[in-house]
């Protein structure tokens, strides 16, 4: 840790993280200095939250984990909309120096003014209190597992032009315009007059806000698949772009049993990154296959996926894919009890997290899976290290999915 590094292991801000253009990519988090793997990058709260509807028990609930996540539901796409709006015209400014550190929460009883209004007493909309009455229908758009945003909504260029130049030409399809006329209806937005909001902008906030909401998912259950309960907008967490391999990876802690369970999430690094790396997440599980992976980026997010992973998966047979996990317990027992090499040291990391020099060409990610990737059938979450207790390096690695403790061994070895 660094002088400002906080006891918690939380990367003093702001020079630790900077938003740097990459190419191709739009922007992304890098590291403004070498980053210790014990250390938290971010811990923020959302600045909006918003229901799935896939499980209507969740929306009780959401209440019961934090006062200011904003639980007065309309509909999703009606929540959608309106946050987009608010963020655009009150969140419009780039984000320059970005605050690392969010206290949770501070005071319930005054709600963050991100926190977007409920609607005026005299809406006209039916039946607004989700409590008492089911969503009309489950969005299906958002991924279940995904953290995105889309460089326009709060891009450096964003601070002097208008709304609707910065969103581009999103396509102005049914939902968007049943939306806009349910917004034109009741939304009263300060200035709304003014700044008007017209199909396209409905549109291209629509598909803004789908790519920015982190999904706060149903607890790991090994035999079914995960879905999202609820959704949180969390702007200094959205710059981080997409890896196969990523190095940094994301927690959340809706469901711990303790008082502090809450909607917050936390970055955290998985191995030492040298000053300048970029630093990312990866969009889903990392045990996704090669074609899997690249349906998921160019449905949800747009993009073809051209990582150190892909490129060498690209080349692979369906057996070879098939046979994956496999290999990489093969590979692991070769590696892992006896280089027991130091990521505290000076070894120029890859992705993979292990120095260049041991790489297998062939499949340079082994070192990633067998030290990175949870060990738990069907979880495919990322491990990372948990952050210090008073100052005090842990020696334990966490799961991201199944919130499983493994020693942390290798690395303080
Ligand atoms: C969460 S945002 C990341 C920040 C974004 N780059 C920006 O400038 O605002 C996700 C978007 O970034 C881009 N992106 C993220 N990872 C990428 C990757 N590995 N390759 C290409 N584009 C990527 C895609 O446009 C994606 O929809």
């Amino acid at each position: 840790m660094e002088p400002g590094d906080s006891a918690s292991g939380v990367l003093a801000p702001p020079q630790g993280l900077r938003v740097d253009p990459e190419t191709g990519r739009g922007e992304g988090r890098v590291a403004g200095r070498r980053v210790p793997c014990l250390l938290v990058l971010l811990s923020v709260v959302p600045k909006i939250g918003f229901s799935s509807f896939q499980e209507l028990s969740f929306r009780v609930r959401t209440l019961k984990f934090c006062n200011a996540f904003w639980s007065i539901l309309l509909n999703y796409e009606m929540r959608v909309i309106i946050e987009s709006i608010f963020f655009t015209y009150f969140y419009g400014p780039p984000i320059t120096a970005p605050t690392v550190t969010e206290q949770s929460h501070p005071n319930p009883q005054q709600p963050s003014p991100a926190l977007i209004a409920p609607p005026p007493p005299n809406s006209a909309l039916p039946n607004a209190n989700p409590l008492l009455s089911p969503p009309p229908t489950p969005h299906s758009f958002a991924p279940p597992y995904a953290v995105s945003a889309p460089p326009t909504l709060r891009s450096s260029s964003s601070t002097t032009t208008t709304a609707s130049s910065k969103l581009g030409d999103a396509l102005a399809d049914d939902a968007s315009v049943f939306l806009h006329s349910v917004i034109s209806t009741i939304c009263q937005l300060p200035n709304s007059g003014e700044l008007g909001v017209s199909v396209e902008l409905t549109a291209a906030l629509l598909a803004k806000d789908k790519l920015n909401a982190f999904g706060l998912m149903e607890p790991f259950n090994q035999g079914k698949e995960r879905s999202v309960r609820a959704y949180g907008l969390y702007p200094t967490a959205s710059f981080f772009n997409h890896d196969c391999l990523p190095n940094a990876c994301r927690f959340d802690y809706v469901d711990s049993a303790s008082e502090f369970s809450n909607t917050d999430i936390t970055i955290r690094v998985i191995h030492d990154l040298p000053a300048g790396r970029e630093i990312c997440l990866s969009y889903f599980p990392v045990n996704f296959k090669y074609v899997e992976r690249q349906q998921r980026l160019k449905e949800d997010y747009g993009f073809v996926c051209d990582c150190d992973r892909c490129k060498v998966e690209a080349n692979w047979s369906d057996d070879e894919e098939e046979g994956e996990g496999e290999m990489n317990r093969d590979v692991g027992d070769d590696d892992m009890d006896e280089d027991g090499d130091d990521e505290e040291g000076d070894l120029e990391t890859t992705d993979s997290g292990m120095d260049k020099e041991g790489e297998d060409d062939s499949f340079p990610h082994a070192y990633f899976f067998i030290r990175y990737m949870c060990s738990v059938d069907n979880c495919g979450g990322t491990l990372a290290p948990v952050p210090p207790v008073d100052a005090r390096p842990s020696t334990v690695m966490e799961c991201n999915v199944c919130g499983s403790f493994s020693k942390f061994s290798l690395l303080l070895s």
